[in-house]
This record gives structure tokens, C-alpha cells and sequence, in this order.
């Protein structure tokens, strides 16, 4: 990156920075929700909404619980101008909600959006024009005054065409490009507008300080929200907005660190869209308070219905590692975060906790509509036995003992290895049911029949190489009794058997399932599995599978 000269830093730190935002550790009411998606979202699209998705997306938002909602930039064009229109008369907007409208500080522009609100209970009507160097250089060519005067203008224009039209209308004030501007000039001009507005405790003004390019840390950003904030005239009736963008992918932060610094508003949109690398993602910022135990004052239980909605109106899509919403954010592949978190929704059942405190999952999935199974643990090569173990149990109750699961962990990585792709939960439950359990060659346990005096007498009939044979033993158990005949008869030996064994609900029929663990005279130990509807049959049908899996290695 040869060129990196060719840049310098583009903001401004506030002439006095009073750093006051640092002493506070964390957000804790929710701040006023401003939905932009209909404007600044829109006016990012490759193809805008039309009319029936902009009414589709503005019953979302108020679905969601948005209070305030920017509809567009009814002066843009005729859908947008259509849509407030048909948002009015068909009083389509309810009693709690404020829409607001955007404007730029010409009169023809502000005239027509006058126009479009005819008939409006109430509205915010907003005004902007670009404050920044950049700008005032480049694109206007204007001195400073000349600057305030684009503002003040527009700010009487607005007050005058409020007098004249019936409703209810609050003002927003924007200096755009805020962030490239001198943040004294920025208070100089909101405060100019201010003074035009003569806002009042009942009637209060927004003043929105908008990052419209992110150009710093976010603590640049802070600071100049603080300063704006603690110096604006008129202060107990005025609210201090933010509208971070994310060009720097510091957005949230932004949002997070003005809040602290005096911001009470936000302005964004939901899942990020917006110009460039989009507005601030509404949806973090609500699940990050959400986390720490603070209600956000929005509805995101039904994150997934919300993806959906979001990708057929934009046509924009979600990226699997977005914040709550992606598919994979949920998703542990790796071994040792399954075990982790299989062990922390283990102990989540084992008592009554107070908190949600699982590792690796910020937020319990289920409180915004996610699945635990699916969601959070997927198998590939990188998985281990926790995660395995935990899908058979949850899907198939199957809970098999430590070391089993130690083994079909690895059996099941080696597949996934192999094959180079993710194994399913069904595919799992494949593996096993194929690799322990009822295994038939090179022996088949067909029957047992017992005797009792001091000790147990068997014969187990066992069929080898489609012959079917007796063998007979004896021990003190019943288990013992086959063990002897078929370490007698077969020539085989084994010890450490390891026995454990628990009903399994399939269906409307109960089964017992059996899981035995055998050592060879080499030190290798061997698993198998017995599902029957008898649970003698059951461990017998599980050491028939542990020894047939020692004889095939031998
Ligand atoms: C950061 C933001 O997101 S700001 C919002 C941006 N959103 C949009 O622009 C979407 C909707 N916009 C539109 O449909 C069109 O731009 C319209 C209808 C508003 C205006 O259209 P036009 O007048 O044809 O074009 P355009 O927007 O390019 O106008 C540029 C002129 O307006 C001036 N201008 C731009 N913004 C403002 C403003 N906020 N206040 C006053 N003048 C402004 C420019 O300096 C330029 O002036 P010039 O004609 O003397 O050179
Ligand atoms: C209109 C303004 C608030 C805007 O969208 C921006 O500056 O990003
Ligand atoms: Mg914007």
C-alpha cells in the first residue's frame, strides 16, 4: 500500500474535550428509536421499493415498535411522494407513531414536502444541508455564512410552511457531513437554527449529528457529540441525535459511545442497510442492551421472520457472521466450544439460574426465534465428542457414556474428514445406529434361555456363518452366564466391561438402550450398542455389537 501519503485525517476533535462519556460504564435506558429505513435505506438501494413494499416494510416497522419512523424524501420522486400520501389517506399510520420526512434547504423541495404531508396528524420535518470542509469547498463553493445561510433559510422556510399547513409538525435539523466538520461551526450552525426554531420544552427540536462518512475512532466521535451536546442553546428542549454510518465498521460503537456522550436519539435502520457500508444496524445495538439486562424497547423475538421480510423487500442479503441475525452466529463447529456449551445448557436444566451466562452464546437463541437444534452446534472435522454426543441426545435421547462418545466423536469427524462436508444430525444418528448398534457378523445373537440355582446357567443360540449354534455358560449374573459361553466357545477373551443403560422414548413404544465397552488382551477398547424393547435383550444385543466390533479388528 504504497500510497497510504495520499490521505490524512478529515475530522475535527471539539476545541474542548471534556472526555465525560469515559466515566460512564454502560447504556442503561434504551434511547428513542429512529427507523430510517425507508429513506436513508431506500435511498441506498439498487432498485428502491416500490409502493406496496415500502407499506410492506412500514407495517414491519411498526410491527417491531418503531415510534418514529423516517418514511422517505417525499419530493424525490413519485413513489415516494405516492407512499406518504396513501400512508395518510388511508390513515394507515397510528396514533403512537411519528413519521418524519426529509428535505433539503430549497424552497421548491421544502414546498413540496409540505405538500406531501397535507392532512398529517403530526410529522417530523427534516432538514438538512452539508456543513463539512469537503463540502462547503467542493461541492457548494460557499463561505461559512454563506453555509449558515443555506441552514437559517431552510429553518424559516419550514417554520413559515408549518404555520400554513394543519397537523402537528416537530423540526430536525441536520448538518450533514457533520463528521468532516469543525465541530465548533457545527454547534454555530445548529445553534443558528435553533435560534430560528425557538424550540420549547413542549415542543422540542431534534438536532441530528450525523456521521454521514465515519472518519475517526469512535471516540472522536464521542467527544464531539459531547461538545455539541453540552453547549447547544436551548438544551432542555432539544434532543441530540445520532445517525452513525459505518464506513470504518465502527457504527455500533459510535451509536454505543454517543449515548454516553449525551445522544438520547438514534437514528438507523434494521440489519445495516444504508448508503455505502450502510446506517448503524438497529438491531445490534437493541440485542447488545438486550444482553446486559436492558429492555430495548423493540421487538426482535422473531429474528428469522424479520431476515426474511428484510431480504424480499431490499433484495439485499444477510451475511451469516452478521450480529444475531446471520445464520452461523449461533453455530459452534469447533470441539471445544460444543463441549463448552453443551455443558452450560446442561447446567442451565440442572437448576433454576438467575442469568444467562452459557459460554460462547451472548444471548440465549431462543429469545429471537433462533433453534438450538440446527442453530448452534453443526458437525464437521473440527468438532469433537461434546457437540456429537449433545445433537444425539437432544434429537434421538440417546445418552451414551463419556468414553463411548469420546470415540464416536471421532468417528464421526473422520467422516465428515473424508467426505470434506458438514454431517448432519440424521447422519450422525446414521453413523451410530451402523457403527454400534445390533451388529450381526461375523455372530448374531438369535436367543437366550436361562436357569437359576446358585448361579445363572445359559444357552445362547448364536448364528455364525448362517449356522445356527448352542453355546452354554454360567457366572454370577445373567450377563456373566453369556459372557462365559461366548468367551468359552468362541475363544475369545476380554475384560473391563463397561455397562450403562437407559429407557429411550421412540415413539409411542419404550426401548431399553444398552451401551458396552470391552478391552482386548491388546489394550484396545471396543463399543457396542443394544436397542430392544427388553432390556436383558438389550445389553445382550450391546455385547454381541462390542465383541463383533473386536473379532472384525482381529
Ligand atoms: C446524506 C444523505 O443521505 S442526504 C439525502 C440524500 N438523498 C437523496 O438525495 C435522495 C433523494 N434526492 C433526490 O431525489 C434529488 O436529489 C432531489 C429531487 C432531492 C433534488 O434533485 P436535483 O435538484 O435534480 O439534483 P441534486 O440533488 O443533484 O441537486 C444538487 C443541487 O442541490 C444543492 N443541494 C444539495 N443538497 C442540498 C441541501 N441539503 N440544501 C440545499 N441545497 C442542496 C447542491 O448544492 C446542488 O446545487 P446546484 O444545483 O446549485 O449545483
Ligand atoms: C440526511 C442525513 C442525516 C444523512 O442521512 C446523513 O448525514 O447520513
Ligand atoms: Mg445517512
Amino acid at each position: 500500500m504504497k500510497n497510504y501519503q495520499k490521505y490524512t485525517k478529515g475530522y475535527f476533535m471539539p476545541p474542548v474535550s471534556s472526555l465525560k462519556w469515559t466515566q460512564k460504564e454502560n447504556i442503561t435506558e434504551a434511547p428513542i428509536w429512529c427507523s430510517v429505513d425507508l429513506r436513508d435505506g431506500n435511498q441506498a438501494l439498487v432498485v428502491p421499493m416500490n409502493l406496496e413494499e415500502k407499506i410492506e416494510f412500514f407495517q414491519l416497522l411498526v410491527k417491531l415498535g418503531f415510534k418514529e419512523i423516517e418514511v422517505g424524501f417525499p419530493a424525490a420522486s413519485e413513489t415516494e411522494f405516492t407512499f406518504l400520501r396513501t400512508l395518510i389517506e388511508q390513515d394507515m399510520i397510528p396514533d403512537d407513531v411519528t413519521i418524519q420526512v426529509l428535505t433539503q434547504s430549497r424552497e421548491h423541495i421544502i414546498r413540496k414536502t409540505f405538500e406531501s404531508l397535507k392532512g398529517a396528524k403530526k410529522a417530523v420535518v427534516h432538514l438538512y444541508n452539508s456543513t463539512s470542509v469537503a463540502q462547503r469547498e467542493q461541492v457548494f463553493r460557499k463561505s461559512k455564512e454563506e453555509i449558515v445561510e443555506i441552514a437559517v433559510s431552510g429553518a424559516k422556510l419550514l417554520k413559515q410552511c408549518a404555520q400554513e399547513t394543519e397537523g402537528n409538525f416537530q423540526f430536525q435539523y441536520s448538518p450533514e457531513s457533520f463528521t468532516g466538520t469543525e465541530v465548533d461551526f457545527a454547534l454555530e450552525i445548529c445553534n443558528a437554527v435553533l435560534d430560528v426554531w425557538q424550540p420549547t420544552e413542549d415542543n422540542k427540536v431534534i438536532i441530528n449529528l450525523p456521521s454521514t462518512v465515519q472518519m475517526s475512532m469512535p471516540h472522536v466521535y464521542a467527544s464531539q457529540i459531547e461538545y455539541v451536546s453540552d453547549n447547544l442553546k436551548y438544551r432542555d428542549s432539544v434532543i441530540v441525535s445520532l445517525h452513525p454510518h459505518n464506513d470504518r465498521g465502527t457504527g455500533v460503537a459510535d451509536a454505543e459511545l454517543g449515548i454516553l456522550a449525551g445522544g438520547q436519539r438514534v437514528e438507523g435502520t434494521l440489519l445495516g442497510n444504508g448508503e455505502r457500508t450502510g446506517n448503524v444496524d438497529i438491531i445490534t445495538l437493541a440485542l447488545n442492551m438486550y444482553s446486559h439486562g436492558v429492555d430495548p424497547g423493540l421487538n426482535f423475538e422473531n429474528l428469522p421472520e424479520i431476515v426474511a421480510a428484510y431480504e424480499k423487500l431490499t433484495k439485499m442479503k444477510v451475511s451469516e457472521r452478521h450480529p444475531y441475525a446471520g445464520e452461523l452466529v449461533f453455530t459452534a463447529f469447533s470441539g471445544s466450544h460444543q463441549d463448552a456449551i453443551a455443558k452450560g445448557m446442561k447446567w442451565r436444566e440442572e437448576a433454576e439460574r438467575e442469568h444467562w451466562s452459557v459460554p460462547y452464546l451472548p444471548i440465549d437463541p431462543l429469545d429471537i426465534g433462533r433453534q438450538y437444534e440446527g442453530d448452534i452446534i453443526r458437525i464437521n472435522s473440527q468438532s469433537g465428542k461434546g457437540g456429537v454426543a449433545y445433537l444425539l441426545q437432544q434429537k434421538f435421547g440417546l445418552d451414551l457414556p463419556a468414553k463411548m462418545r469420546e470415540h464416536l466423536g471421532y468417528a464421526v469427524k473422520n467422516v465428515s474428514d473424508r467426505m470434506n462436508k458438514e454431517i448432519s444430525t440424521d447422519e450422525i444418528h446414521q453413523i451410530f445406529m451402523e457403527e454400534y448398534v445390533n451388529i450381526k457378523t461375523p455372530i448374531e445373537f438369535v436367543s437366550y434361555s436361562f436357569t437359576h440355582n446358585d448361579d445363572y446357567q445359559t444357552i445362547v443360540k448364536v448364528r455364525i456363518n448362517e449356522i445356527v449354534k448352542d453355546f452354554s455358560g454360567n457366572g454370577n449374573g445373567r450377563l456373566d452366564a453369556i459372557i462365559d459361553a461366548l468367551q468359552s466357545n468362541l475363544q475369545i477373551s476380554f475384560s473391563n466391561l463397561t455397562y450403562t443403560e437407559h429407557a429411550l422414548e421412540v415413539g409411542s413404544k419404550s426401548q431399553a438402550v444398552s451401551y458396552i465397552g470391552i478391552q482386548s488382551p491388546q489394550g484396545v477398547t471396543y463399543w457396542g450398542c443394544g436397542i430392544d424393547p427388553d432390556i436383558m435383550t438389550s445389553s445382550v444385543k450391546g455385547l454381541f455389537s462390542a465383541i463383533n466390533k473386536m473379532m472384525a479388528d482381529q
